[in-house]
């Protein structure tokens, strides 16, 4: 089992929401991507990111795909992007600009597809966010083919590979694990950005504190359960989470509510929607209780 000499950071919990709070409270929660045949990524990631508390949840996706990523679910918008005929986002960043200035966090890269264009996109994304911005799935491919891509990482940006996708970015053997685990701490080293990498005992880490995540169960080991992670976190970080600590109690919450979802329905995969539905069990357990005095029924 792979181990680091960092010390653990502080598991964070959430503040009850104040009496006089309201949707604009809690952030604007902008997600990239999508294209056709994975319509399903972000919109899972958008869901997650609705569950999990963010205020708005945008979702920017290609035009072709925008009816269907809108029909999952009425709780979150829509932004279309111009696109390709085989329904990838081709769209510049100017097309984006204005959504990039009104989030306060991003989360680029479920079921986005590559292409040169959206190497480009990625890259754009990178040096024109003032926010966080989490990076996954297609735009962590996307992301390794830039060669300078390790120039684009910073204190804002969190990065959550499986295995197969830190393998692409860092080269280390997906099979060897201590090895991505040392190339994880040292990019965040490096860059300070937070590291997700992912898997069996998931590694958090900024370079400067690192933890392996003891939540979660191989009945999570089915299609679409990155992509909530990303919808997770991004919400964490709109809600006045550091990427660290966005990170840390995502992870954590992530993998409690498919433990959550395994037990109470007695299942051997807990399917993304399932695990989405147990996130607020799995975040009531780590959320400052209110005082009687403040519950306001
Ligand atoms: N409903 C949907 O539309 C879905 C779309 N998805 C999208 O599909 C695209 C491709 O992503 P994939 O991750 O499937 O494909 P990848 O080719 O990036 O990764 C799959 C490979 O990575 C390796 N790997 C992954 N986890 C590992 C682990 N824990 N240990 C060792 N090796 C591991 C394995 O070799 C595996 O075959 C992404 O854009 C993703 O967001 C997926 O998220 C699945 C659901
Ligand atoms: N055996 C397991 N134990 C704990 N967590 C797991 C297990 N298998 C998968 N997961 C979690 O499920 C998620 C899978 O992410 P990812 O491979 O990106 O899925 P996808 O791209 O299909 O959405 C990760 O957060 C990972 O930690
Ligand atoms: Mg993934």
């Amino acid at each position: 089992m792979p181990d680091h000499d960092l010390p653990s950071p502080t598991l964070p919990r959430l503040k009850p929401r104040a009496k006089d709070s309201h949707k604009g409270s809690f952030g604007n929660a902008l997600l990239i991507g999508g294209s056709r045949g994975m319509a399903g990524s972000i919109a899972l990631s958008g869901l997650a990111a609705a569950r999990t508390g963010a205020g708005l949840v945008r979702l920017a996706v290609p035009d072709r795909c925008l009816e269907t990523v809108a029909s999952f679910s009425p709780c979150t918008m829509t932004i279309p992007l111009t696109n390709s005929s085989a329904g990838q986002i081709t769209a510049s960043i100017e097309e984006l600009t204005a959504h990039l200035e009104a989030a306060n966090c991003i989360g680029i890269g479920p079921g986005m597809g590559g292409s040169p264009e959206l190497q480009q996109l990625v890259q754009d994304v990178l040096r024109t966010a003032q926010c966080p911005v989490v990076v996954d799935a297609d735009a962590l491919n996307n992301l390794g083919a830039i060669s300078n891509w390790r120039e684009l990482l910073s204190e804002k940006v969190v990065l959550t590979p499986h295995p197969g996708e830190w393998s692409r970015l860092s080269g280390m053997a997906a099979s060897d694990r201590e090895a991505q685990v040392a190339a994880a701490i040292e990019h965040a080293k490096q860059s300070g950005a937070t590291i997700v990498l992912k898997g069996y005992r998931t590694l958090v880490t900024d370079g400067v504190e690192a933890a392996f995540n003891s939540t979660g169960t191989p009945a999570m080991a089915t299609g679409g359960s990155g992509d909530v992670l990303t919808g997770i976190i991004t919400a964490l970080i709109c809600q006045g989470l550091s990427p660290l600590e966005a990170a840390h109690l995502g992870v954590t919450v992530h993998g409690l509510s498919g433990e959550l979802a395994e037990r109470a329905l007695s299942t051997r995969v807990v399917l993304p929607p399932e695990l989405i539905q147990y996130l607020p069990l799995a975040l009531g357990a780590h959320a400052e209780q209110r005082s009687s005095r403040g519950i306001g029924f």
